[in-house]
């Protein structure tokens, strides 16, 4: 090997000299680019509650999802505002650096009502377009503590999972056990023959952030003949001459079966 070749260069830099400490920056550069943990995600959707609850823990919590999204470089898509832990988490990714996308209906969008938002916002004309247009924006869901909203959200995103309208994984960040009653529940729902045993694990969940994200990314869809059998039929409202592309329609879900 040459003593110019850029690989002797890379392991031998010369010190002292403009072109070594170039050499020695660069070697730096790849070496944390190799430490950087690479993600099968872009977007992640945060499903959570407008309120911070009353313990430490949540807040806690949603800090830490921002910092693993960030850790990951991974955007986040929520629900736009910044009250609750909706807002603890859209500041923390973006004073972490992280992209921030909030959508939000038109009529929430007073900042009496959600405050100022962070990042770039999407305003939409409801609440079931945001839905559609934050699942239609993200790989992949997380949900965080939250009341009705949250637990709305996330139950729809598993439903559609169910029905084969996406394929996204789907997780619950269980933090100190604060979803364990809903664990209970759908094992109950399952036991009952409400819920097929082989949907049980459509979603993951997990007690931190590190550990729920590490779920999601080695998450297999589940397929099991139904989903298989769905045909959903997606309106796009698409200039006509544009192909037709299988996602999440602005407005409006239609549905089909295949025969
Ligand atoms: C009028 C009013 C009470 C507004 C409160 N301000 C809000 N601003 C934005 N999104 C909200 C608000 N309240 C509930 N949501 C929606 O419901 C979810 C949280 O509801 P919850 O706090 O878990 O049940 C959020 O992800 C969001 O999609």
């Amino acid at each position: 090997m040459s003593f110019y070749s850029p690989l002797y260069l890379y392991t031998h830099p010369p010190k002292g000299s403009f072109s070594g400490d170039c050499f020695w920056r660069l070697r730096q550069i790849m070496e944390l680019e190799r430490k950087m943990v690479k993600s099968r995600f872009k977007r992640v959707c945060v499903f959570c509650g407008s309120s911070t609850g009353k313990r430490d823990c949540y807040r806690d919590a949603a800090i830490e999802l921002a910092q693993e999204l960030v850790e990951r470089r991974l955007d986040l898509v929520y629900g736009g505002g910044s009250i609750g832990l909706m807002g603890l988490v859209s500041q923390a990714v973006h004073q972490g650096g992280g992209n921030v996308l909030g959508i939000i209906p038109r009529t929430l969008m007073s900042k009496e009502i959600t405050g100022e938002t962070v990042g770039e916002v999407k305003p939409v004309a409801d609440m079931h377009q945001r839905k559609a247009e934050m699942a239609r924006h993200s790989d992949c869901f997380i949900a965080l503590p939250g009341g009705y909203g949250t637990l709305e959200e996330l139950l729809e995103v598993i439903t559609w999972a169910q029905l084969g309208i996406h394929d996204k994984p789907v997780g619950l960040l269980n933090v100190d056990g604060y979803y364990n009653y809903l664990l209970t529940f759908i094992d109950k729902a399952v036991d009952d023959g409400f819920i097929k045993p082989s949907q049980r694990n459509i979603f993951v969940y997990a007690p931190n952030a590190k550990e729920l994200v590490q779920k999601l990314e080695e998450y297999v869809p589940v397929s099991d003949g139904v989903i298989a059998k769905a045909r959903w039929e997606v309106e796009l409202q698409q200039p006509p001459q544009q192909p037709p592309q299988v996602g999440f329609s602005p407005t409006t879900l239609q549905t089909e079966v295949a025969l």
